[in-house]
């Protein structure tokens, strides 16, 4: 008995130290092991956090470059406008025409690009309208968006000089520059009786002022036929034939008119040709104007793709007076594309005239004149066209007669705009032109402002010359 109650206490003993044991080892191991648990378990919700962190972070810096893409889409346009200190109305048409301007003319029709050049704002309004979120249609409907933005902030409009009694207003500067062949020839002829050298020197002075050697001949034998019958003239008699001779040579009857209004439901289409230099882009800008002035819309299509500044130039002419202009900002993009698409949008735009502006420089004569001939076959695919002036500068006088040659056999010259008669004795050139190419100078560039050029007056000219 006795040794069963010792066998039980011994065995009670032993369970009590066992227990006693396991719970020193337990809180050596289970309580270090639970902060690492913690802490692992820590950064696992912190790891997600930080994950969606950097997600926000990645769309965050995805969403930048993207609306910062969107904004300088519409930005652009206003940066050219500051620059340009111009109100550019049609460029965001512009930027469009770019993408069509490389296109064949066939795509081009179906692009219709330049044709929201002159669309009314409140319809790009509405176009824009239809899209889900404001900053979305910026990046689809970059014209549209644009459009309304302009809206927003009218340009400032000149209102250029009515074209009626110009040549009278610019007389002063033809004469300054060419009232030296008048006052020759009647300083000449005044002497009384002339001898043959004396009529040479009349020659000379006729041709000094490129007026061409029929045109001389001619002058000058009806001249002293008018002697040998009527005598000796006065002074006042010399100046009235003079004045009739000349204008008879000058030819009052040539129609000067310009094709600048609608023919039947679509617009006239005018081509500008001409060697580079010679005042082309300057003369487009001046005609619209013109036109402007007469209470016409016209719409300018920036063809000369040769050279960089040329749609810039053009454009800011337009802009002035409130006039679109189809461009290409791709150097080298295809004229005709262009010249086609601003004729598309002169038809959309129900304009009463499409002014084309055209290259005068390639790398070679042919090339040119097979783009020029190109540029007039893809608009007639369109629309016939209704004028083609050729610009030349009266300061080249003679010289410039063979270029105009080569231009009016590409393609089919219907009128001539002689530039920079301001600078030139060389009047005579408005005689051996129209002789040369048979048809009529139409236009005269008198200066290099804005309202510079002149509807071409036969007897203001003659009277400037002779007075
Ligand atoms: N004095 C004077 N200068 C003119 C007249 N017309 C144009 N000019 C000047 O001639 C220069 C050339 O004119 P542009 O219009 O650029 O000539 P362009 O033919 O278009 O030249 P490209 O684009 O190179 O083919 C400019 O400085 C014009 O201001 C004019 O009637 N009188």
């Amino acid at each position: 008995m006795i040794l069963t109650v010792i066998t039980l206490l011994v065995l009670l003993g032993l369970t009590a130290g066992v227990t006693l044991l396991r719970r020193g080892s337990g809180r050596s191991t289970g309580a270090p092991t639970l902060p690492p648990a913690q802490q692992t378990a820590e950064p696992t919700t912190t790891l997600p956090s930080a994950k969606d962190a950097q997600r926000r972070g990645a769309n965050t810096y995805q969403a930048a470059p993207s609306s910062t893409i969107d904004f300088s889409k519409v930005a652009e346009p206003e940066q050219h406008a500051a620059v340009e200190s111009a109100p550019t109305e049609s460029a965001p048409a512009d930027a469009d025409a770019v993408i069509d301007a490389d296109a064949d003319a066939d795509v081009d029709s179906e692009s219709g690009a330049p044709a929201p050049v002159a669309q009314a704002p409140d319809q790009a309004v509405t176009d824009d309208t239809a899209q889900p979120a404001p900053e979305q249609p910026v990046t689809e409907q970059p014209v549209a968006d644009l459009r309304a933005d302009q809206a927003a902030q009218p340009p400032t409009i000149e209102k250029p000089e009515s074209a009626i009694g110009r040549m009278g207003r610019l007389r002063g500067r033809l004469a300054r520059s060419n009232s030296a062949i008048g006052k020759a020839l009647l300083g000449l002829l005044a002497k009384g009786e002339l001898s043959d050298a004396d009529w040479e020197e009349v020659e000379d002075v006729l041709l000094g002022a490129d007026l061409g050697a029929s045109a001389t001949t001619e002058l000058v034998d009806r001249l002293r036929a008018r002697v040998a019958v009527e005598g000796t003239p006065t002074a006042e008699q010399l100046h009235d034939w003079l004045h009739a001779e000349l204008l008879t040579l000058v030819d009052p009857s040539m129609d000067r008119r310009i094709a600048a209004t609608r023919v039947g439901d679509r617009p006239a289409v005018l081509m500008v040709v001409g060697v580079n230099g010679t005042g082309k882009t300057t003369t487009v800008g001046k005609l619209a104007r013109v036109l402007v002035a007469q209470d016409k819309k016209p719409v300018l299509g920036a063809a000369d793709t040769f050279r960089a500044a040329a749609a810039d130039q053009l454009q800011t002419w337009g802009a002035r007076v409130g006039v679109p202009t189809v461009r290409s900002d791709k150097e080298g993009a295809d004229p005709a594309a262009v010249a086609f698409d601003a004729v598309k949008a002169g038809s959309d735009q129900h304009a009463d005239v499409v002014l084309i502006d055209t290259a005068g420089r390639l790398h070679n004569k042919v090339g040119l004149m097979d783009e020029l001939r190109k540029v007039k076959r893809v608009v007639e695919k369109q629309s016939p066209i209704d004028e083609c002036l050729l610009v030349l500068d009266a300061t080249t006088g003679q010289n410039g007669m063979q270029q105009a040659r080569i231009f009016s056999e590409a393609v089919e010259v219907t009128g001539v705009v002689l530039t920079k008669l301001d600078g030139t004795a060389k009047g005579g050139i408005v005689v051996l032109v129209q002789r040369e190419l048979g048809v009529p100078v139409k236009l005269v560039g008198l200066g290099e402002g804005p309202d510079d050029l002149a509807p071409f007056d036969p007897s203001a000219f003659v009277d400037a010359v002779l007075n």
